[in-house]
């Protein structure tokens, strides 16, 4: 792994009015890892994706992408950094078709080094087929699990070096969720770091590198999946007195 992480968090602290939602959080993603961040409802994982991306001003602290200071930089510019928001509930263009919900967000792309191999529509057909069989169809007429492999495919085809993933398996079931997690190995060996906001802890720690839990704004929890035990993350998650059962 390298010693300088692809994004960090620094004394991160964000909210909406007078509520403090995150507080002085250090966090870092580093480049090619998969690291799942969970917590209850409200622990403020939403709320970290969407600092990191400019949809939540931030408060005091700072976000580095790539070695560049973020903190205060537009959302509609960050794609070309490198980095992608799937948000929550998709947000796909409605009446616009999957093909071309996926090319809007093409002008929006990294430009990549030479050499290095571009999301393509071929490759996002390659990655999810039924998308491909679906290219003319409007949006609304895809099942949940569709809808988010376009909004996962509108991520990718901006070329991330790190995609940002908010509960991807909202609302869908077990299957569909199996089919799309079983894709991020692929877009990781692809090069592209992703960090995940899931609910699902064992779906978390299974699909992860490293794991990290918020709890009501503050990072309790941190370490390689494979070596945290399902205890440690339980009290975490619920915070520290509470009872295990
Ligand atoms: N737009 C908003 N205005 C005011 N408070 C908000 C807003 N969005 C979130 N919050 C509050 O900020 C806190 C963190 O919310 P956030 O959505 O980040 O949590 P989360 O961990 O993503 O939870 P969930 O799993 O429920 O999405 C919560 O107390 C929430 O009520």
């Amino acid at each position: 792994m390298n010693s300088s992480p692809l994004l960090a968090a620094r004394a991160l602290s964000a909210g909406y009015g007078d509520f403090q939602a995150l507080f002085s959080v250090d966090f870092d993603v580093f480049a090619g890892e998969v690291v799942a961040l969970i917590g209850a409802n409200g622990a403020g994982k939403s709320t970290m994706l969407k600092s990191f991306v400019g949809l939540v001003p931030i408060r005091a602290g700072t976000v580095t992408f790539d070695g560049r200071d973020i903190s205060k930089m537009p959302a509609h510019a960050l794609a070309s950094q490198g980095l992608a928001l799937v948000p929550e509930g998709r947000r796909l263009f409605r009446g616009m078709t999957v093909e071309d919900n996926l090319r809007v967000a093409a002008d929006r792309a990294r430009r990549l080094p030479a050499g290095v191999p571009a999301w393509t529509l071929e490759r996002l057909y390659d990655l999810f087929p039924i998308l491909g069989e679906r290219r003319g169809q409007a949006v609304e007429k895809l099942s949940g699990g569709q809808q988010q492999m376009v909004a996962i495919g509108r991520a990718l085809i901006t070329q991330p070096k790190l995609l940002l993933c908010d509960e991807i398996s909202l609302g869908l079931a077990p299957r569909v969720i199996g089919e799309i997690y079983a894709m991020l190995p692929v877009i990781q060996q692809s090069g592209t770091a992703i960090l995940l906001v899931e609910q699902d802890v064992t779906l978390a720690s299974r699909s992860s590198n490293r794991i990290c839990c918020l709890l009501e704004g503050r990072i309790v929890l941190s370490g390689r999946s494979s070596e945290i035990s399902r205890e440690a993350i339980a009290k975490a998650y619920f915070g520290v007195g509470h009872e295990v059962g």
